[in-house]
């Protein structure tokens, strides 16, 4: 369901309508996140999904603040890296390709990870992704909104010197395969030659949000924290006022004209959160 919600909305993305139902969609997603955060219910698959895509080089430190973003606001993290590793583990039809192709740097087809973070969003009872270390090509991105229907609601991009990426990942000491400077130089290449113009895509389109990548975790995560606290923030008030508009337009109509109210109340709704 969530995804024919989104389709939708994608093919009139150039109308003022489309910008419209976009916010009203984003702050619709969190606003129902948090309610049900706070009862402790699953959210159904009708939802529209909030996608946030977490960008950077490599060692940029996009795994550690997607768990930190996590804890505090509640998403469910799909790292497609994590994905692709699981893939070699499990020896599956395409695990010796893919253990090839990150060994190399190298970015594995579209339509391989494309298909994993597909799987692992329909099988999530959330309705906000964080969807780390994906699209890294622009062909990744096409083929992400090919398959499944949706564009990211929000672009983090974690912006690291080389130099600190670098050390981060020689130090990081968890047994992956492209952890070694021969296999890093290849991975900031390819993220130079192939990552940075989605990234130029998404600062274009208005949805990147450029984070400086250094400084401690913490420090890095107040970069991050009002992100998307501005989107919760956004959602509660426009819940609010759509509560007391309806509460005031039922008293003035005397729930006589109760449709007519309604529909008055929903275009003041829209004008408004648009304007937010
Ligand atoms: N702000 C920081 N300062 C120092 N070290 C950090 C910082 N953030 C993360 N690290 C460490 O750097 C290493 C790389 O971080 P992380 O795995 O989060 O990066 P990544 O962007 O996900 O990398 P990759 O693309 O290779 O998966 C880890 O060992 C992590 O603990
Ligand atoms: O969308 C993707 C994501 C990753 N890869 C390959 O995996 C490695 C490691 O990814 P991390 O996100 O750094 O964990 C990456 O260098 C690529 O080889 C990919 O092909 N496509
Ligand atoms: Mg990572």
């Amino acid at each position: 369901m969530w995804r024919r919600v989104a389709s939708l909305s994608s093919s009139i993305s150039s109308s003022f309508l489309a910008q419209t139902a976009s916010r009203l969609n984003s702050w619709e997603s969190l606003t129902t996140g948090i309610a049900q955060q706070a009862k402790g219910v699953i959210a159904p698959k009708e939802k529209t999904p909030f996608i946030t895509f977490v960008l950077g080089g490599p060692g940029s430190g996009k795994g550690t603040q997607c768990i930190k973003i996590v804890e505090t606001f509640g998403f469910a993290h799909l790292s497609a890296g994590d994905l692709l590793r699981r893939e070699i583990a499990s020896k599956s039809a395409d695990g010796a390709m893919i253990l090839n192709t990150i060994k190399e740097g190298k970015i594995v087809p579209s339509q391989v990870t494309v298909k994993l973070i597909q799987k692992e969003m329909e099988l999530s009872d959330n309705h906000k992704f964080l969807i780390d270390g994906f699209p890294r090509t622009e062909e990744n991105r096409v083929s992400f909104e090919r398959i499944i229907g949706v564009e990211p609601n929000v672009v983090l991009f974690f912006d690291c010197p080389e130099e600190e990426m670098v050390k981060r990942v020689l130090n990081r000491n968890e047994g992956r395969v492209d952890d070694n400077l021969e296999t890093i130089k290849k991975r900031l290449t390819v993220f130079q030659a192939l990552s940075l113009p989605v990234i130029n895509y998404y600062s274009e389109k208005g949805k990147l949000y450029t984070i400086k990548a250094i400084g401690t975790e913490d420090e890095i995560f107040e970069q991050v924290r009002p992100i998307f606290a501005a989107f919760e923030v956004c959602s509660v008030s426009a819940m609010i006022l759509s509560i007391q508009l309806c509460c005031f337009f039922l008293l003035h109509f005397e729930s006589e004209n109760l449709t007519t109210a309604l529909f008055l109340l929903n275009l003041f709704g829209i004008f408004v959160m648009f304007l937010i």
